[in-house]
């Protein structure tokens, strides 16, 4: 079911929580909104399920409007489900009996409610456990749950409000692969929102950027961590430097530029003209040779198969992160390359 947002304002006592959204999510995509707390996200999804009005603007499901002037589609007839950081589980009643109530409650006999119950549970790989009550079950477990019953209310779209915030790193990392999976599995629309751009990065088919009520940027996530339209989105998503440089030429979607006191070619947005610009460096983008810019190790951080570095680079006054193989120690010295890199669309 695909999601529409066309101008989407939501304003509380004088705050904008949300201001002016609009967003187009096609059916089947896993979409993730990223963003500091207080930016409004959460806001956002209410809008969708139907827990809050829009003030302005529209919003459709499957190109039906469900909220606008004078329509508000209540949330129990918009076939969404959501997936809250608390799971609302019910604690008396086994796994089964979660997944299978709301089906008995709509109408379906017992017997065909607990069929139903048992296919959703094995989309999230918890059939074994569906005799289980959910007070013993583990964190993740207990969102599988809240996932299946999504699924057996006929949720075509689900929405999931930071539902990993709970757990601790390790299980984090595996519910990102069993919701990607789940995802696969289900086909169904699905919009995630979290603070957390690990996260955000590893699960989005696409994602968008949001920040004090406005979508910053939106696109597949490679393109917003290779290509980020502001300062604000580079600095949010993924880790860099931000350099001021002066532009020498543009030839072909590339520029040609100088900073401290050697040049490089670094990728460029259409419209770049010479001048000073902003050079967005990825610690990727600088590696280190025999030759190149001499530089030295400020700081560094082992990470298992690398080492976070900052090094300050010779007639450069910022600090630059790059990621290197060898050990470096605080104050060596080495050579520096910088290998590709990305002018922001504004100064
Ligand atoms: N019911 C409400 N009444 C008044 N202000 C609200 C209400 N709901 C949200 N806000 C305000 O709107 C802004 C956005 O809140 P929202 O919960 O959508 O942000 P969020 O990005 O989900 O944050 P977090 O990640 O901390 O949950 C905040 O300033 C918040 O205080």
């Amino acid at each position: 079911m695909s999601i529409g947002l066309n101008g989407v304002t939501r304003r509380f006592a004088g705050k904008t929580a949300v201001d002016r959204v609009t967003l187009d999510i096609p059916a089947g995509t896993f979409f993730v909104v990223v963003g500091p707390s207080g930016c409004g996200k959460s806001t956002l999804l209410r809008l969708i399920a139907g827990l809050e009005r829009p003030d302005e603007g529209t919003i459709s499901l499957n190109g039906a409007r469900v909220a606008g002037p004078h329509l508000h589609v209540p949330p129990e007839d918009r076939s969404v489900g959501v997936v809250f950081q608390s799971y609302a589980l019910w604690p008396h009643i086994t796994v089964e009996g979660n997944v299978a109530f709301p089906l008995e409650t709509a109408g379906m006999s017992g017997k065909a409610a607990r069929l139903a119950a048992a296919r959703h549970l094995e989309t999230v790989a918890l059939t074994a456990l569906a005799a289980r009550r959910p007070a013993d079950l583990s964190g993740g477990q207990r969102q599988r749950v809240a996932l299946a019953r999504c699924l057996a209310q006929g949720a075509r779209t689900i929405l999931m409000d930071e539902p990993l915030a709970n757990l601790d790193p390790h299980l984090r990392a595996t519910m990102e692969e069993e919701l990607a999976a789940f995802h696969r599995n289900s086909a169904a629309t699905t919009l995630y929102i979290t603070h957390d751009q690990h996260e955000a990065m590893a699960l989005a088919g696409r994602i968008a950027v949001m920040w004090d009520g406005r979508i910053l940027q939106s696109g597949p996530p490679e393109e917003v961590y290779a290509r980020p339209a502001t300062a604000r989105v580079a600095g949010f998503i993924g880790k860099g430097a931000l350099l001021p440089v002066e532009v020498l030429s543009v030839v072909g979607g590339r520029a040609r530029i100088r900073l401290g006191g050697t040049a490089a070619s670094v990728a460029c947005p259409d419209g770049t003209s010479p001048g000073p610009a902003q050079l967005l460096l990825r610690p990727e983008q600088v590696v280190a040779g025999d030759d190149g810019i001499p530089a030295r190790i400020v700081s560094r951080t082992f990470r298992g198969n690398h080492w976070d570095a900052v090094a300050l680079l010779d007639g450069v006054a910022q600090p630059v992160p790059v990621s290197l193989t060898d050990r470096p120690e605080p104050g060596d010295t080495l050579r520096l390359n910088i290998r590709d890199g990305w002018i922001l669309p504004e100064v």
